[in-house]
């Protein structure tokens, strides 16, 4: 009974994700994203998927009775029953990969977020957003005139980060995250990644720089908001990860762009 309705679940499945990727589409629309709504993974993607595939191997053991053609075929049988296996393998592998650790790329101004972010996002298939872009326009106004952000200005950013984390599992995100109270706020509420962290989940990565490599970089993006004389309060804020955050790697930045995603996904083991 159950071999027969997941195998019909396979033909319902990809009218069920066109309806559930159009949605998403939709959903992102707005949003600065360099995928589209159709590369996403979340949690509805996975079942469908898991579905569809779950379903055709029923589908073709379904097919596959011992009645007859395949009854006086019984090794044509048993190698199209083993071919049912791949699919099935497959379904339980959509949910052993780890496509739904939220990564951010955290450091002071210039340290390269954007630029490795979305660099690393289009590598491992993945959404990326810039937290940038979800500054109010006091905030932005405030850093174009040289002051410097404070806990209250930045409190309600992150809490708007950590919801599109929520709700967009397995993305990639550009954000300061310069304190430790910062990266438990963006962090609140996502699957625990570390062993033995008992904050939130997602992963941060820091990229760390020399302060003169850091200057140079600030000053030579002309037009951004950000000017170089609030590098030092941003250095003054970052608060560098001690061994009770696990769940933060600090990366060597001052390398081409190639070479710091490599290590980004060497150490995350991605
Ligand atoms: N690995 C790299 N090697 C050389 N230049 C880089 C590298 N990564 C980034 N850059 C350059 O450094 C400058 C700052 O990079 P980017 O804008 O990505 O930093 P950011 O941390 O997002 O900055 P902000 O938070 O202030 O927006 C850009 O001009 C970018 O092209
Ligand atoms: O927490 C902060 O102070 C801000 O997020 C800054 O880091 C800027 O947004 C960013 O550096 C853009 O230049």
């Amino acid at each position: 009974m159950m071999l027969f309705f997941s195998s019909h679940f396979s033909f319902v499945s990809p009218l069920l994700a066109t309806k559930h990727l159009r949605k998403r589409k939709k959903k992102l629309a707005s949003s600065t994203t360099t995928q589209t709504a159709a590369e996403q993974d979340c949690v509805s993607c996975k079942i469908i998927g898991t579905g569809s595939l779950f379903g055709i191997g029923c589908y073709i053991i379904f097919a596959t009775r011992p009645v007859g053609y395949y009854a006086t075929r019984p090794v044509t049988r048993q190698i199209i029953r083993s071919l049912s296996a791949v699919p099935f393998y497959a379904s339980v592998a959509r949910w052993m990969s780890n496509t739904d650790l939220t990564i951010f790329v955290m450091g002071v101004s210039g340290c390269g977020k954007s630029t490795i972010g979305s660099s690393l996002a289009s590598r491992l298939n993945r959404t990326f957003k810039d937290g940038d872009t979800f500054h109010p326009p006091e905030n932005i106004e405030k850093m174009r005139s040289g002051i410097p952000l404070t806990d209250e200005d930045r409190l309600p950013w992150l809490q708007v980060i950590n919801a599109f984390a929520r709700s967009n599992p397995g993305c990639v995100i550009a954000c300061s995250a310069l304190k430790k109270l910062y990266r438990s706020v963006l962090s609140e509420n996502l699957p625990p990644t570390t062993e033995g962290n008992t904050g939130g989940g997602g992963m941060f990565v820091l990229l760390n720089l020399k302060r003169e490599v850091l200057q140079k970089r600030v000053e030579s993006r002309p037009g951004h908001f950000m000017p170089s004389i609030l590098l030092d309060s941003q250095l003054a804020t970052l608060e560098m990860p001690v061994s009770n955050e696990p769940n933060v790697i600090i990366i060597d930045a001052d390398h081409s762009e190639t070479h710091v995603v490599d290590s980004i996904i060497a150490q995350l083991n991605l």
